[in-house]
């Protein structure tokens, strides 16, 4: 079977799109998508996403990790996946899709900047100092001092590895306070099972945990390895987060077509 593929990019996390609305991909498996994913033997990405019909809604986003499995809320790749609808015609001043946690906005700035409209957080735990959440995937957040010479890929590892997310998984993030409303964010993601350069829900859950205004609105930029973001936000109270916004560029790079075994 030939495939016709579409490779876009937000802040360097990169993916795979496939126009499926008329569901002639719905038969794709793990080990298809795992191929497709590699960066050597395939095209290479991040995650694999379909577009997807759904009745009220704009369209539906079907999210696999690299390694080829089905997973939670994709920050980055939503972003893209809008990026996409539109130019595939989806034309709207305002998107409403329908993704694995539930319903989002999003919406195209004239500079072609994709704001996504994230889910509400209620509930950040401590451990030890460290910090876990969920932004639409589960994700853990240490604060550390030059995140830029530390070890991510061997620290996150131990951490996604260990026996409490050994079986589930979790995304992990080392973030350096820069300033007040400046912090710098490396994540090892889950299913990828390495560093990627950006990780939409894991730099939005950084964003939460470093708030600078106790209450009310925050607005964070965040410094990516593959660019800046921003994630704006209501803090309504000591843990409960409303109106989260995910801020950045999302890119076509090329398409292509490719011949699936
Ligand atoms: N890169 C994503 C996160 C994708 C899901 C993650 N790997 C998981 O399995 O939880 C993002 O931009 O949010």
């Amino acid at each position: 079977m030939k495939l016709i593929f579409h490779k876009y990019q937000g802040t360097g996390n990169d993916f795979v799109i496939l126009d499926n609305r008329d569901e002639r991909y719905n038969d794709l498996n793990t080990e298809q998508i795992r191929f497709l994913c590699d960066r050597r033997f395939g095209i290479g990405a991040d995650g694999l996403m379909l577009l997807n019909t759904k009745p009220g809604y704009d369209f539906e986003m079907k999210y696999y990790n690299a390694d080829g499995r089905e997973s939670t809320m994709c920050g980055n790749g939503g972003r893209c996946l809008v990026k996409f609808a539109y130019h595939q015609g989806i034309r709207k001043n305002m998107y409403h899709f329908m993704a694995v946690d539930g319903a989002h906005e999003a919406e195209i700035d004239d500079d072609g900047t994709v704001s996504l409209k994230m889910k509400d957080v209620n509930g950040i735990r401590e451990s030890h100092g460290d910090f876990i959440l969920d932004t639409g995937s589960p994700h853990y957040v240490k604060l550390v001092t030059d995140v830029m010479a530390f070890d991510v890929y061997k620290k996150g590892m131990d951490i996604r590895y260990n026996n409490t997310y050994a079986k589930e998984g979790i995304n992990v993030n080392f973030v350096e306070q820069k300033r007040e409303d400046e912090i710098i964010v490396r994540t090892y993601e889950r299913g990828v099972e390495d560093e990627t350069l950006s990780c939409g829900t894991g730099v939005t859950a950084s964003a939460l945990v470093c708030y600078h205004n106790e209450r009310g609105f925050n607005d964070v930029t965040v410094l990516t390895r593959g660019g800046k973001l921003s994630v704006e936000y209501d803090r309504v109270d000591e843990d409960t987060f409303h109106n989260v916004w995910l801020c950045g560029p999302a890119e076509k790079v090329y398409e292509g077509g490719i011949e699936l075994k």
